[in-house]
C-alpha cells in the first residue's frame, strides 16, 4: 500500500553567496519563499508543511512562482530531506520533473527509451516488452535509430513522453513544463497521461494549467510562500487561488469530455460567500503563463 506522511516539514536553503541586500530591501518581493534577514540569508522554501496522502489520491499543486511546489514535490520524491520535521514515503516513486533527465544525446532513440525506463524504476525486461508500443506512439520512424542529438525539441518531447507514460508507478510525481509538442500529438499524449494516472497508485502534480489539473486531479493543495494555504476539492481550492471559478476557464469540449456540470454549485467560503480573494500580481503572472501553456 502506498502512503505519504509529512509532519511539520521545513526545507531551508542557506545562500552563502547572496549579495548585499540594501538595494533589494527597497523592492517588495511577492514571488518566492520567505528569506530570513541574517548574515547568511536562508530561503525558507517550505515551512511547517503537514500532509497525509493515500492510495488513489490525485492531488494538484497550485501556487504562485516560488511558492514551494517543486520543493514539495522533491521532498515527496525523497530527493530532499526535510531540514526540520519528518517525511515518510512508502511506495516506488517515479519522479518526472524534467523530461530530458536521463536522456543521453549520443545514443539512439530506441536505446534512450530503455535507459529512461530504467531511471523511472522499470526493469529491463518490462521496458523491452514495451519498446515497440512506445516507438509507435512517438511516430518517429527511422529517427529512432539515430542519436538523440539529431532530434528537434518537439521530437525529444515525443520520445520522453512516450516513455514516461508507459511506466507503472506506485507514486507518480509530476512537475509541469512538458511543452513543445504539436496540437495533434498533444491529444494523443493527453489520453496516455490519463491512462498513466489511472494506473498509478497516487499522483501529485504541480501545474498552472486548469485543463490538465481538471483532467488528472480531484483534490488540490494551494501553496503560498512555502506553506499550505488551502487543501480540499480541486474546484474549491483552485477557484480560491485563481479568484474565479475553475470551470469558467475550461473549454466546452473539456467540460463535455469529462462530463462536468458547469451549473454545479460554485465553491463557497466558510462564511458562505462565493470565493474570490484578491489575486496577487504573482498569481496574475502565473495565470498569464497558464493560458499560454498547452501541456502541464
Ligand atoms: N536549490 C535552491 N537553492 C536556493 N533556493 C531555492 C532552491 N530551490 C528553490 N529555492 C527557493 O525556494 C522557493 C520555492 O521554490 P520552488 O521551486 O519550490 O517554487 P515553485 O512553486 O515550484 O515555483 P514555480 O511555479 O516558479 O516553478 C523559492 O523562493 C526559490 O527561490
Amino acid at each position: 500500500m502506498v502512503s505519504i506522511d509529512v509532519q511539520n516539514a521545513s526545507v531551508d536553503f542557506p545562500i552563502f553567496d547572496a549579495k548585499n541586500r540594501s538595494l533589494k530591501k527597497s523592492v517588495l518581493g511577492r514571488a518566492g519563499g520567505h528569506i530570513t534577514d541574517a548574515k547568511v540569508p536562508v530561503v525558507e522554501a517550505l515551512r511547517d508543511v503537514s500532509l497525509s496522502l493515500r492510495q488513489g489520491d490525485r492531488v494538484g499543486l497550485v501556487g504562485h512562482n516560488g511558492a514551494g511546489k517543486s520543493t514539495l514535490l522533491r521532498l515527496l520524491a525523497g530527493i530532499y530531506e526535510p531540514t526540520r520535521g519528518r517525511a515518510k514515503i512508502e511506495g516506488r516513486v517515479a519522479p518526472v520533473f524534467d523530461l530530458a533527465v536521463g536522456m543521453d544525446p549520443e545514443i539512439s532513440g530506441l536505446e534512450n527509451i530503455l535507459i529512461r525506463g530504467l531511471f523511472l524504476g522499470m526493469t529491463r525486461k518490462q521496458m523491452e516488452s514495451r519498446v515497440d508500443e512506445i516507438a509507435d506512439f512517438t511516430e518517429l520512424g527511422d529517427y529512432l535509430t539515430m542519436p538523440l542529438r539529431t532530434y528537434s525539441t518537439g521530437m525529444r518531447v515525443r520520445l520522453a513522453l512516450g516513455v514516461v507514460t508507459s511506466i507503472d508507478p506506485e507514486i507518480l510525481i509530476l512537475d509541469e513544463g512538458i511543452g513543445a509538442v504539436d496540437a495533434a500529438f498533444l491529444e494523443k499524449a493527453r489520453d496516455r497521461l490519463r491512462d498513466l494516472v489511472s494506473r498509478s497508485g497516487m499522483l501529485v502534480f504541480a501545474s498552472h494549467s486548469d485543463e490538465f489539473l481538471v483532467e488528472l486531479c480531484d483534490t488540490a493543495i494551494w501553496m503560498d510562500t512555502g506553506e499550505i494555504k488551502e487543501q480540499g476539492s480541486l474546484r474549491e481550492v483552485v477557484s480560491a487561488y485563481k479568484g474565479r471559478d475553475l470551470f469558467d476557464s475550461l473549454s466546452p469540449e473539456t467540460m463535455r469530455r469529462l462530463d462536468l456540470d458547469p451549473g454545479a454549485s460554485s465553491p463557497v467560503t466558510s462564511n458562505g460567500s462565493t470565493t474570490a480573494p484578491a489575486a496577487t500580481d504573482a498569481d496574475a503572472a502565473a495565470k498569464t503563463e497558464d493560458e499560454t501553456v498547452g501541456l502541464p
